[in-house]
């Protein structure tokens, strides 16, 4: 069973557009897929439980038969950082009950899990004993390869370089990275954008993901994204 974590350089950046295609090119080499999104901040109450859209997602692409809650254990309604709306609500998400959600995805028939992050790399669960606890900590224990999307727009070469020293501090491995066209494609220098992250990154590139039109269903970009994908980069794994 193959896994992979799906982070990027900030909210926003495309991590779940990207996850499902993805999935969708995996499916394309009739792979069987199990997904996890083990926390989310941004729900809608749908027949008495918090439903999140990223969560929906990954459920309609995915084809392992997960519900929604084993896909997506902790959901926060307020779309803020979540270990701001845990402390809201009187809850703490901690580390170990990451990992045992974790552990219910990992008995799937899946050749591949996809993780999906939430926020950045660094992306804060809690403080214990004035320690901060990030959920790169998971990624790391779990010891999950990582799929770096950067965003690109300007900044995103700081961001990115920032996040690429984070992983490894981490002692993660990053499996590549992806360009993509999150919000639109009129970034200044574009090409030279990528070429620069392709020197500084030094990581394979697995996909280049333009922005596609509003006008296309979310269905219809993510068949032309999917088509993108260069699996063959997992073929390390
Ligand atoms: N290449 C693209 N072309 C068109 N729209 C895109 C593209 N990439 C992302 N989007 C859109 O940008 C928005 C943000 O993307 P997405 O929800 O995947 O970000 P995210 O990184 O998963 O955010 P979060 O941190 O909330 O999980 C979504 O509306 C998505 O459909
Ligand atoms: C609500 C939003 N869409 C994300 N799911 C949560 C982003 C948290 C970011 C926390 C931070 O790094 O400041
Ligand atoms: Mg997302």
């Amino acid at each position: 069973m193959k896994k992979l974590f799906v982070t990027a350089t900030d909210t926003d950046a495309g991590k779940t557009f990207v996850s499902c295609a993805i999935i969708e090119s995996l499916k394309q080499q009739s792979k069987q897929i199990a997904v996890f999104k083990p926390i989310s901040a941004g729900c809608d109450f749908v027949d008495g439980i918090l439903v999140n859209e990223d969560a929906k997602l990954l459920h309609e692409h995915a084809n392992c038969q997960q519900s929604i809650n084993e896909i997506n254990p902790i959901a926060f309604k307020q779309p803020i950082a979540p270990h701001i709306a845990a402390q809201s609500e009187g809850c703490q998400i901690t580390l170990e009950s990451i990992t045992d959600h974790f552990q219910q995805v990992k008995q799937r028939a899946a050749d591949y899990i996809l993780v999906e992050g939430a926020g950045g790399w660094r992306l804060p669960i809690g403080f214990k004993n004035g320690d901060g606890q990030f959920l790169s900590d998971f990624v790391a224990s779990e010891a999950l390869p990582v799929i770096l999307i950067v965003n690109m727009k300007l900044g995103c070469l700081n961001h990115a370089l920032l996040t690429l020293q984070s992983i490894k501090q981490s002692g993660t491995d990053c499996l590549g990275w992806i360009s993509n066209c999150a919000v639109d494609d009129t970034m200044d220098n574009l090409e030279e954008n990528i070429e620069a992250l392709q020197a500084l990154l030094q990581l394979p590139m697995i996909a280049h993901i333009p922005y596609f039109d509003s006008k296309l269903s979310y269905k219809e970009k993510i068949k032309q994204a999917s088509a993108l994908i260069d699996t063959t980069k997992f073929n390390t794994l």
